[in-house]
């Protein structure tokens, strides 16, 4: 359905996105990892033609086979409402405090699909039962701030499967949500894309959401792809250095007391420095536990999936 080929987004001199290469097929569940700042963010908003202003985007992107590079905002405006949806990390912030929820769901169906006020209501209700909303017609004619924060997410979810798209974009869909509610809406985004054959790229800081929700992962970090493949395969076995300090620093119960003491969690070294100061070769290098001559000059070869100059000599990480 999409295929991203050298896809850069800068900030004038800063790159926050380098050479981001990607196909996601119909109905794939595809997983994007990595710190803050690594660029999740800004490579699912380029998939949806809504990079900054700022921003200068660059590389090759097609959609259903049409190269959206340079499309107008109109085009871009046609493919969001059919083929592309995205949710946030902050439902309330993406819904309108002054209208009731059941409205704001029905009017893309009313824009998009020209339907009158009741019938797009009544696919509201349909979709509102569809993400397990309780009580379904009672909360149509609720306001945001009526409901919890799990179940304006689920509203959210209903706005964007309103016009059947081909690819949800989820950016950090659970983490403004407690535990318990993560974990279901975590499970309701992968339920949706099996039933409906709908691809979803979930992005996440949260690895244990990410390994439910996908089948397959990209690891970034300071813009780059550093290791992709099958979910459970990377974290399995992780092989670039990266994901495997990402994987040691994550918080495990088990992992948190050894012979009766609390164990220091692992982290990784140093912080992600300002995309100004990245090296030029290897953005992980300054950081990485393991370093040759060339890494910080010289852009690591993608050996078997992953981008790291020890892996391509034959090294373990
Ligand atoms: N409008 C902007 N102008 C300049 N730089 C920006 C702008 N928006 C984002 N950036 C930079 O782009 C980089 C990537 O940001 P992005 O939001 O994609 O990261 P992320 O991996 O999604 O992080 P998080 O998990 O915190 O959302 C960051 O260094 C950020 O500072």
């Amino acid at each position: 359905m999409i295929d991203v080929s050298n896809l850069s987004v800068n900030f004038g001199p800063a790159q926050a996105v380098r050479d981001a290469s990607l196909t996601i097929a119909p109905g794939a569940r595809i997983g994007i990892v990595g710190e803050s700042g690594s660029g999740k963010s800004m490579l699912g908003l380029a998939l949806m033609g809504m990079s900054p202003d700022a921003a200068q985007v660059t590389g090759s992107l097609t959609v259903d086979g049409t190269q959206m590079a340079g499309a107008s905002e109109r085009d871009w405006r046609r493919l969001r409402a059919r083929r592309i949806a995205m949710i946030f990390q902050e439902p309330m912030a993406a819904l309108n405090p002054l209208r009731r929820v059941g409205d704001t769901v029905a009017e893309p169906l009313r824009v998009h699909e020209g339907l009158g006020r009741e019938a797009a209501l009544d696919r509201a209700l349909a979709l509102f039962k569809e993400v397990g909303l309780p009580d379904p017609a009672a909360r149509l004619r609720q306001f945001p701030h009526e409901i919890s924060g799990g179940q304006r997410q689920r509203v959210l979810i209903a706005l964007a499967l309103a016009c059947n798209p081909g690819l949800l974009i989820a950016d950090e869909p659970t983490t403004a949500l407690d535990a318990n509610v993560a974990l279901r809406i975590t499970e309701l985004l992968t339920d949706l894309s099996v039933k409906r054959q709908m691809a979803l790229m979930f992005i996440s800081h949260d690895l244990t959401a990410v390994a439910r929700a996908t089948t397959e992962i990209m690891v970034m970090y300071g813009g780059t792809v550093v290791e992709r493949g099958p979910t459970a395969e990377v974290l399995n076995a992780p092989r670039h250095p990266y994901t495997k300090g990402l994987l040691a620093a994550r918080p495990r119960p088990e992992g948190l007391r050894q012979s009766g003491t609390r164990r220091r969690l692992p982290t990784i070294p140093g912080t992600v420095p300002p995309l100004d100061k990245l090296p030029p070769g290897c953005r992980f290098a300054g950081r990485c536990p393991v370093e040759l001559p060339q890494c910080a000059t010289e852009r690591p070869p993608v050996v078997a999936n992953a981008a790291c100059h020890l892996l391509a000599q034959g090294g373990a990480a």
